[in-house]
């Protein structure tokens, strides 16, 4: 089914060819920006290279006519028209001879992609600008949008930069300007304009939205003025449309400084269906002949042609090879956001705002337990309350209606869930503050110490035993010491870290001994009085039995 389509060299392929078109064609496709397997972009440098730095191209401004859309809708098939015009300089019999077959740019029928990456044409067409400036044109070939083998973001990055360097981009659309197709350019040009540093221009230059098949000349004519009608309506603004019909349209109009539509003719069913057509003139409609001979000096002729400009500044074919590298650079990386199918945006959307609802639900509940103004609430008593909370802000979180399936909501799940536990961690400690005996255990810690320290340096001072002596009295000062800087960093709020390390000792201190010794003392103090008890006990059973009165108890 594959017409007329490039090798490797486009002479290799133009063998044997009698006419002299081929002749004239000094050109091929070149594959600048590759497509990979892992969905990344790669920049041919020297392929570009080779063509933006030829000498007599390096140092005039540039014009980069692109054609970009969703694939299998004629976007090749267009540009080897454009391609044709190039070539004969615009002469009145550009569009060539009736049986000529369409060659240039990879075009064919069939309903599988054809064109992957960026491509651009080697030859880069000199033109004179009426102004007697000299400028150097180059057409771009784009990969189709929305095959089955490109996700959201793959679409997204080659109408972003190819819009991005480009200062006419052609917005190749069947039968229609359709709102989806809006909102697929809003999001695209979004995507682009991220990249892009705000310098207050705007940033980028002319769309020209292309409608091919248009089928109701009776309602818009066919070319520029049809085209203008349609645009009008579609892009309109008014304080009647929804919001979001509103902002989509603002934001397209604040995106290019230039916007207009031409309408297509079907160009006949021999192009469209046949298997065997290979782009002759005759095999298409004279209609669709007609409008092309409109809309392609419309776009190429010297007094039609718009330079490209980046930040107001008009850009040379050397300096544009320094932008391609550094916006494909910025796509490669992971700075960007990344551009979501609508469905899963929603779906985000959805289970975002689900897992802010439940987060305050549990913020506010836990708020009304352990709040500010409450009292200290025992730990085992706040933990009962939190893990009831939490069931019933999960339990919030699940019942809500959220686009997307359970399995996409699994991961928001998870992740509320250790949300609320940080919150409970917030309020444990806060619920701690308030229990002024565990507030107070550092001061404790430290004068109990100082205090054990002094008795003991007092005892080994009696009997003699002076080293051990003053190694008690240093702990003992270092103890009051600390004590003193605690109470300090507590009144004046400084050296905060500091704070933090003392309380960190004397929680260490309690924890390991002071604690242990203080359960064991209480354990053996209890038995101690046990057994006193029981002996008691039998003391006066004792007694009681030389009374001669048995009693059981
Ligand atoms: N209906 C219709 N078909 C067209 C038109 N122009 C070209 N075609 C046919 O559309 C088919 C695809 O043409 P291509 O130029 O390869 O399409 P493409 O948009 O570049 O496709 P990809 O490279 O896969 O994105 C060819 O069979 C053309 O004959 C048109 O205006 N209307
Ligand atoms: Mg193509």
């Amino acid at each position: 089914m594959a017409h007329v389509k490039f090798p490797e060299t486009f002479s290799s392929f133009c063998t044997g060819r009698d006419n002299d078109w081929d002749n004239r064609m000094g050109g091929r496709p070149v594959q600048i920006v590759v497509s990979k397997d892992d969905h990344s972009f790669e920049l041919d440098e020297d392929a570009l290279s080779e063509i933006l730095l030829q000498d007599h191209v390096r140092d005039k401004n540039v014009v980069i006519v692109s054609v970009a859309g969703a694939f299998r809708k004629g976007k090749s098939f267009l540009l080897d028209f454009f391609l044709r015009y190039m070539v004969t300089q615009g002469s009145p019999d550009w569009m060539g001879s009736e049986d000529e077959p369409l060659a240039g740019f990879s075009w064919r029928g069939g309903c599988e992609r054809d064109t992957t990456g960026i491509l651009l044409w080697s030859e880069v067409f000199l033109s004179d600008l009426p102004n007697g400036e000299q400028v150097a044109v180059i057409l771009m070939d784009t990969q189709g949008a929305f095959d089955s083998e490109s996700t959201v973001r793959d679409c997204a990055t080659v109408f972003a930069l190819s819009t991005m360097v480009s200062s006419v981009q052609i917005y190749n659309l069947l039968h229609n300007i359709q709102e989806d197709d809006l909102q697929h350019l809003q999001l695209f040009t979004e995507y682009g304009r991220l990249a892009l540093e705000d310098a207050g221009h705007t940033p980028f230059q002319k769309l020209q939205f292309l409608v091919r098949d248009w089928s109701f000349p009776y309602e818009a004519d066919y070319g520029v003025e049809g085209g203008e009608k349609i645009l009008s309506r579609r892009l309109q603004v008014s304080d009647k449309q929804h919001p979001e019909l509103q902002s989509l349209r603002k934001h397209i109009r604040s995106c290019f400084s230039d916007i207009s539509c031409f309408l297509m003719p079907h160009p006949g069913l021999r192009v469209a269906t046949h298997p065997e057509f290979d782009g002759k003139l005759s095999d298409i409609e004279p209609d669709f002949k007609k409008q092309l001979q409109k809309l392609v000096p419309m776009i190429l002729a010297p007094e039609n042609l718009v330079v490209k400009e980046i930040g107001g500044q008009k850009v040379k074919a050397k300096e544009l090879l320094q932008y391609f590298k550094s916006y494909l650079e910025i796509y490669r990386g992971d700075e960007l956001p990344e551009p979501k199918s609508m469905l899963v945006a929603t779906a985000e959307a959805n289970n975002l705002a689900a897992v802010a609802a439940a987060r305050e639900t549990y913020t506010m509940s836990m708020e009304e337990v352990c709040g500010g103004a409450k009292p200290y609430l025992s730990t085992a008593h706040l933990e009962a309350e939190h893990q009831r909370i939490k069931d019933k802000s999960l339990n919030q979180f699940t019942n809500k209606r959220k686009m997307g399936g359970e399995s996409f909501s699994e991961s928001y799940k998870e992740k509320l869930e250790k949300e609320l536990e940080d919150l409970y961690g917030q309020f444990r400690m806060h619920n701690e503050s308030k229990n002024i005996f565990k507030a107070a255990r550092t001061p404790a810690v430290f004068f109990a110490t100082a205090v054990i320290f002094y008795i003991l340096s007092g005892i080994f001072g009696l009997i003699g035993m002076y080293y051990l002596a003053n190694i008690c009295n240093l702990v003992m000062g270092t103890a009051l010491l600390s004590l003193v800087l605690w109470a300090y960093i507590r009144y004046s709020g400084e050296m905060r870290e500091i704070g933090a390390c003392l309380d960190e000792v004397a929680n260490l201190l309690w924890d390991n001994i002071m604690k242990p010794a203080y359960q064991s003392f209480l354990e053996m103090s209890l038995q101690q009085a046990a057994l006193q008890a029981t002996e008691v006990a039998i003391g006066s059973n004792s007694t009681v039995q030389s009374n001669g009165k048995l009693k059981h108890s």
